[in-house]
């Protein structure tokens, strides 16, 4: 039943960099043939060279593929069939290809929704929709979504992105709900924050609130991600998270998703009050400092005026 990764395809989007790269890694590591995907040539270059770096008998391959997979369907498709064509049917596609903007609802451009709900969302369905046929047919594959801890929960300056997270919830539910008799199975991971570039890149203009909020929980090295990330997508677990604030999120968010084992539906059942009874600790908390936020900004535009 787990994919045997020995010799399989992997696809791995936005694999140039942070947990795209460290899935690909691991994936790499256990001896699969990986295709990247992402848009700077220069970047998939370099991460190519880095996963060789890993290999573990002389056959294996790291082929590189450069396309947007927000804009156009036709191309994210032909690019694909050319992977294929070289490193054979894709065995298993990481949707992982991603970015995020934050701000207060106001404040961000109506363009940033439409950017962010196509990279994130569109850019998950396009290479799915790719490769699920021959998958069917095949009666072999594994689908992985990269949602986050935001996909789960709505927090203050995430208008844009939790909203983009939680799309990708919605398409796999629905997902392996039609595939299952196929032998497909569908994964959504959970990450909380990771250390990466484009973490760095997001805390250039992340709201204060937004910051305090997410420090709750610890900020986590990508190739620990990447780690449970393929572990779970290995063994066809819908669910897939880290932590024990990651864990607790999952069973108090698993509303209608797929159970993977009885003991997951049980420990679901046994833990739900209990966890949101804390939940409601947080979200108290979570007010808190929003409202504390904005006591603070009218404080200071006072004492501007009065300077
Ligand atoms: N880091 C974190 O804190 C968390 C991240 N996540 C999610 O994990 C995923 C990876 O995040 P992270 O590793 O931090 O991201 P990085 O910014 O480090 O890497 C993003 C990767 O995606 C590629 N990419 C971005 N846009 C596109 C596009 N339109 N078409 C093709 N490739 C694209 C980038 O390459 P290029 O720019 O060259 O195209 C790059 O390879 C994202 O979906 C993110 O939302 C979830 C929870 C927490
Ligand atoms: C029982 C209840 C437990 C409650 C725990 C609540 C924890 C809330 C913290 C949410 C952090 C959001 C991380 C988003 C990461 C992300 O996607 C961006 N970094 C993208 O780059």
């Amino acid at each position: 039943k787990p994919l045997a990764l020995p010799g399989a395809h992997v696809v791995v989007t936005g694999g140039s960099s942070g947990i795209g790269k460290c899935i690909a890694i691991e994936c790499y590591k256990q001896g699969a043939f990986i295709t990247l995907v992402a848009r700077n040539e220069d970047k998939l270059l370099q991460a190519k060279k880095e996963i060789e770096k890993h290999s573990i008998n002389d056959k294996q391959v790291v082929l590189c593929i450069s396309v947007d997979v927000s804009q156009d369907y036709s191309q994210v498709e032909n690019v694909i069939k050319q992977a294929q064509e070289k490193l054979g049917p894709v065995d298993m596609l990481v949707n992982c290809a991603g970015m995020s903007l934050s701000g207060k609802f106001e404040d961000l451009e109506v363009s940033t929704f439409e950017r962010l709900m196509s990279v994130n969302y569109l850019g998950s369905v396009y290479p799915s929709r790719a490769v699920i046929t021959t998958m069917k047919e095949r009666r072999v594959g594994r689908i992985v979504f990269v949602s986050s801890q935001a996909g789960q929960l709505g927090l203050f300056g995430f208008t844009a992105y939790s909203s983009s997270k939680f799309a990708i919830r919605g398409l796999a539910e629905a997902l392996q709900m039609e595939v299952k008799p196929y032998n497909v199975y569908v994964t959504v991971a959970y990450p909380p924050d990771t250390d990466t570039p484009g973490f760095a890149e997001e805390n250039k203009t992340k709201p204060l609130e937004t910051r305090l909020i997410s420090e709750t929980v610890s900020v986590c090295k990508p190739e620990q991600v990447a780690k449970q990330i393929v572990k779970d997508a290995i063994q066809g677990n819908f669910n897939s998270s880290i932590g024990s604030d990651g864990y607790m999120l999952s069973s108090l968010t698993c509303g209608m998703a797929p159970v993977t084992s009885i003991t997951e539906g049980l420990q679901q059942v046994v833990t739900m009050g209990l966890f949101r009874t804390i939940a409601l600790f947080y979200l108290g908390s979570f007010d808190s400092i929003v409202r504390r936020c904005m006591m603070q900004r009218a404080k200071s535009e006072i004492a501007d005026k009065t300077a």
